[in-house]
């Protein structure tokens, strides 16, 4: 029978962790089931969670508890105890366990038969690089900024110096919802407008990707109407909704558009170093089983920054080799021209490089700003340092002058 193994951060006395193991593989699958007659224990059995494996770590003890060590636990819990569905999944191997003192879920290893039922990207990384025509080099977005509170006018004015400045997507802030002066539906049809302008003026294509947003019931037929007119891609806050409510769009034959999963919310479960869920699993594995094209995350070293070994964690579980597609990795937040290098060098080439203050935030406005990371992109695939390079593009020299 096949079984779904999840690994577990734990602390406790050394030596406790077997019997806090066993607690977990009964706890979460057959409950107490010694004082039942043999017929049912029998039949209990083959639901019952195994112990796969406890390692403790006396080197790493608790920071505020002088006797507790950490130690990591694997569970393995058979395949007939749940549907193949996250909600299902999540519920048996972290539903009441994550209410239950200082565990955290780091991991989720799903056998073949069970991967098999879940979608992963529809277009994924050469998807969308086949979208664009653009192979061989990071992606470059920008994020719409300030535009909560405009009217239309000004939301296609700020799309087109952004498209202007070479990058390859543009976004939606993720806190831009439905509302009557740049509704979802106007927004899609005008940014097609000035994007197909751009595009017959200068031979850039740009995509965009709007907000998908509203009540869980109404996103299906919105998303389908999205299609109708023409968008691009589709942003999603998908740790508001769920990741099984981003599997039902990706799963959507009449949507099949590309997907951006935003991380916002995620912070309230992935960042406590003893509660909650890693966010390599939560942002990467489970983000692309759901079927997310491009999963958005903090860099190491932007305004709002994850920690470097689980932001290298989360960018190898988004492409690794699996049967599904690989997703996009978007480390953000607080990103300009000068941290290019440094991006390329952690995410390697398939990955994109997502500015909203760096784009912005440039002297010579959003146009300035996207040409100033498409030039610092193509400078480290010369390698060139970004200084030398500077010599001859005024955009970037002047965005290494105020960020450095
Ligand atoms: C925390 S990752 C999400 C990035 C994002 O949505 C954003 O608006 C970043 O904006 P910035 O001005 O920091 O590039
Ligand atoms: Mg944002």
């Amino acid at each position: 029978m096949s079984r779904l193994t999840a690994s577990y951060q734990v602390y406790g006395q050394a030596g406790s962790f077997e019997k806090k193991a066993e607690g977990i593989a009964l706890g979460l699958t057959i409950g107490s089931w010694t004082d039942l007659p043999l017929l049912e224990q029998e039949q209990l059995k083959k639901h019952k969670g195994h112990v796969v494996s406890v390692e403790e770590f006396p080197q790493s003890p608790h920071p505020l508890k002088p006797d507790a060590i950490k130690a990591h636990i694997k569970v393995s819990y058979p395949s007939a105890n749940f549907s193949a569905d996250l909600p299902a999944i999540l519920t048996t191997v972290f539903g009441k366990l994550s209410l239950d003192g200082e565990v955290r879920l780091l991991d989720i290893d799903f056998e073949e038969g069970l991967l098999q039922q879940f979608p992963g990207p529809r277009f994924g990384i050469d998807g969308i690089r086949g979208l664009l025509d653009v192979h061989g080099r990071p992606l470059v977005m920008s994020i719409f900024k300030g535009v909560i509170g405009r009217d239309i006018d000004y939301l296609t004015a700020q799309l087109r110096q952004q498209a202007l400045g070479g990058v390859d997507l543009v976004k939606d802030d993720e806190i831009l919802f439905d509302n009557p002066l740049t509704p979802f539906e106007q927004r899609i049809t005008a940014a097609k407008q000035v994007l197909h302008e751009v595009y017959s003026e200068t031979g850039h294509r740009t995509l965009y990707a709007v907000n998908l947003s509203g009540r869980t019931s109404q996103l299906r037929d919105k998303a389908r109407k999205a299609r109708e007119l023409g968008a691009d891609a589709l942003l999603f806050n998908v740790h508001a909704y769920g990741l099984d409510v981003l599997q039902e769009l990706a799963e959507d034959d009449e949507i099949a558009l590309p997907l951006m999963a935003h991380p916002a919310f995620s912070g309230a479960f992935t960042s406590s170093p003893f509660y909650g869920v890693a966010a390599p699993l939560a942002l990467g594995k489970l983000t692309r089983y759901a079927g997310a094209d491009f999963s958005l995350f903090p860099s190491p070293y932007g305004s709002v920054a994850m920690e470097k070994t689980a932001a290298l964690a989360l960018g190898e579980q988004l492409t690794n080799d699996s049967l599904l597609k690989p997703t996009f990795p978007v480390p953000s937040a607080g990103i300009h021209p000068g941290l290019v290098p440094l991006l390329i060098n952690d995410f390697g080439i398939d990955s994109i490089i997502n500015a909203g203050g760096g784009v912005h935030g440039h002297p010579d406005g959003a146009a300035g700003g996207g040409k100033a990371f498409r030039q610092a992109v193509d400078a480290v695939l010369q390698q060139q340092s970004l200084e030398d390079a500077s010599t001859q593009q005024p955009e970037l020299k002047t965005a290494l002058e105020l960020w450095g």
